[in-house]
């Protein structure tokens, strides 16, 4: 690829077949893709700068140092009603690649039941497990880690796809927390079973876990996946620069948005470009709808309330705001730590690309919990899950530590194992709306959470599994109760308490640009990604995602690139 750090050194005269507004996930795997003709010039335009100066995010172990620093948008929600009141931090990458260039990295594609349920609600056949497996295998190349430690068992080799650009990989550390863990899927195989792949489809008991990184021990992401490995010249990337608005062109019956106008920054001079096939916006959760509703794409009243002349009447736009709820669990315990001395395992990545510093985490297994069907969130609330095949709950094991223990002034010191254990399936809604007609202005963003209260039911049954998961017999001289939320913390609205004041947004946002039916008077996008009432734009990233996954997102967002580039390289045939 071709890199520009400014609108200032884009050749004058350049000619674009597509514009991709907005180089994260999405947007540079689908540039990417349309790259690899060469015939086609494709541009994009990303806010961040270039993936590849940034030293932590090739660190799979250094990931927590990128948020909230320059290369994250750093977005605050409002003040939660579902969450007592108190306003989330909200991360997003703002560097090419996006969130997955700074991304915990976990790579889980979902149940069966997720991509079928999705082919339902969008009336779209195309979209389920059978379909879209051939277009995630088609990213994905399964790799060894570079430890080149035997997979076997952590990996069924057959499940992933061995030819795509992108790294996967199950990296495992000598933590005798893993070992436990399969002690505990014998002891508990009926609701705990062991899952020789999480991503076979039916990812329900404990199983290792994949990890986007590569064979040399650094973070795969869509800027090292699609854009370093793949592109050649015709790919060119303008960094540094704020797409504000998509414009259309001409005066056709569906307005034609092949233009973008952009900026270096609130003070520099407005530039237009068109793009001579296609304008695709990918600018996530946050930035798409954000775009597209300032460019008149949105919901009539409230544009014009800003005095944004409306040109696509969408209530649609921004809405259906959907994250998962998640709060950290944990349990009093005496196994070994996982603390690392962040120096020496630097200098031990940087040697060999070994040790900590190349994996995610230290306890390598991960925990997907399916309610029992008489449980009392799923005998008193509709299942909000997608299916038998999908889990509600996921347990994400990360350290055993005294550090990030907060107990009451006073208690004595206690080493917890903790994780994030989060509903993977919540029903509440946020939205993300304009605060002013200044396309620089951050939006308004209400993560909705907790404002159902199934969604609070499903955690409240997740917790009391979880505390029967640590009480199988080869926890009963390690493992004790939990300190958070403390052991005495049982009642419905005891841990409803708990929940509110603890839980947090996982910081997998989708669906403010939701996939619908072509023809469907809700949703912002039809199943060929072209936003609705439009030609020529298309939206590629979270934001069209029908549902959640049982799981994280990134998974998704690749095979929706995927196939995206697909149609898109198929309707210019
Ligand atoms: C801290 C954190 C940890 C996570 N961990 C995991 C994990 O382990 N596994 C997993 O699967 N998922 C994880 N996720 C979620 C996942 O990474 C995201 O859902 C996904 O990467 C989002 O992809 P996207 O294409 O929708 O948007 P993004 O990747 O956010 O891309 C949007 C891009 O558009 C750019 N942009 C936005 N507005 C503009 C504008 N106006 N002009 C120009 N450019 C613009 C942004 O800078 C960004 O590069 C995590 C997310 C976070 C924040």
């Amino acid at each position: 690829a071709v890199f520009f750090q400014g609108p200032e050194e884009l050749p004058k005269n350049a000619k674009y077949d597509f514009i991709i507004a907005g180089g994260g996930t999405g947007g540079a795997a689908v540039a990417g893709r349309l790259a690899q003709n060469r015939k086609w010039k494709v541009l994009i335009i990303e806010a961040g700068p270039s993936n590849l100066n940034v030293f932590a995010t090739r660190v799979p172990g250094l990931r927590s140092q990128l948020k909230s620093t320059i290369v994250d948008w750093n977005y605050t929600s409002i003040a939660e009603p579902g969450l007592n009141g108190r306003a989330m931090g909200y991360s997003r990458g703002r560097m090419l690649g996006g969130c997955s260039s700074h991304n915990t990295m976990v790579y889980t594609r979902g149940s069966k039941d997720d991509w079928n349920m999705r082919a339902e609600i969008t009336g779209d056949r195309d979209l389920t497990w059978d379909r879209m497996l051939p277009l995630l295998k088609k990213a994905e190349k399964l790799v060894q880690d570079s430890e080149n430690q035997r997979e076997q068992n952590h990996i069924d080799p057959s499940v992933l796809g061995h030819n795509g650009p992108l790294a996967v990989t199950a990296p495992y550390s000598s933590h005798p927390m893993n070992d436990l863990f399969l002690q505990a899927t014998k002891e508990l195989g009926d609701q705990f079973p062991f899952v020789p792949d999480m991503n076979s489809g039916r990812p329900i008991g404990i199983s290792w876990t994949q990890s986007t990184i590569d064979n040399k021990g650094e973070r795969s992401s869509s800027a090292t996946a699609y854009v370093e490995n793949m592109s050649g010249d015709n790919l060119h990337v303008l960094l540094n620069t704020y797409v504000t608005r998509v414009l259309p062109i001409g005066k056709g019956k569906k307005a034609e948005f092949r233009g973008v106008e952009f900026a270096l920054n609130a003070q520099s001079p407005k530039l237009q470009l068109e793009a001579k096939r296609e304008v695709i916006v990918a600018g996530g959760v946050i930035g798409t709808p954000q775009i597209l509703m300032n460019s008149g794409i949105g919901k009539r009243d409230e544009l014009e309330a800003l005095g944004i002349k409306t040109l696509v009447d969408n209530p649609s736009v921004g809405k259906n705001f959907t994250d998962q709820p998640s709060s950290t669990v944990m349990f009093n315990t005496t196994i070994q730590n996982t603390d690392i001395d962040m120096t020496a395992a630097l200098a031990e990545w940087n040697a060999t690309r070994t040790g900590p510093m190349s994996r995610a985490g230290e306890i390598n297994m991960i925990g997907w919990l399916r309610l029992p069907d008489d449980s009392p969130a799923l005998t008193q609330f509709a299942d909000p899950s997608p299916g038998k095949d999908a889990p509600h709950i996921e347990m994400f094991f990360k350290t055993i530590s005294t550090q990030g223990v907060v107990l009451p002034p006073g208690s004595p010191n206690v080493t917890a194992l903790q994780f994030s254990h989060t509903n993977l399936h919540p029903v509440s809604r946020g939205s993300v709306t304009l605060n002013s007609s200044d396309p620089f202005a951050p939006p308004k963003i209400d993560l909705g959470l907790l404002t159902e209260d199934v969604d609070l039911a499903i955690l409240r049954e997740g917790i009391r599994n979880a505390r029967k998961l640590f009480a199988a017999p080869v926890f009963a001289n390690s493992v004790f109760g939990t300190v958070s939320p403390a052991s005495n913390i049982t009642s419905d609205e005891d841990l409803n308490a708990y929940l509110r004041g603890a839980v947090v947004p996982i910081m997998h946002g989708a669906s403010t640009a939701m996939m619908s039916p072509r023809g469907a008077s809700w949703g912002v996008v039809d199943p060929d990604f072209r936003v609705k009432g439009t030609t020529g734009l298309r939206v590629v990233d979270a934001s069209i995602f029908p549902t959640m996954p049982s799981g994280h997102t990134q998974a998704s967002i690749y095979g929706f690139a995927e196939r995206a580039s697909e149609l898109i390289a198929d309707s210019c045939k």
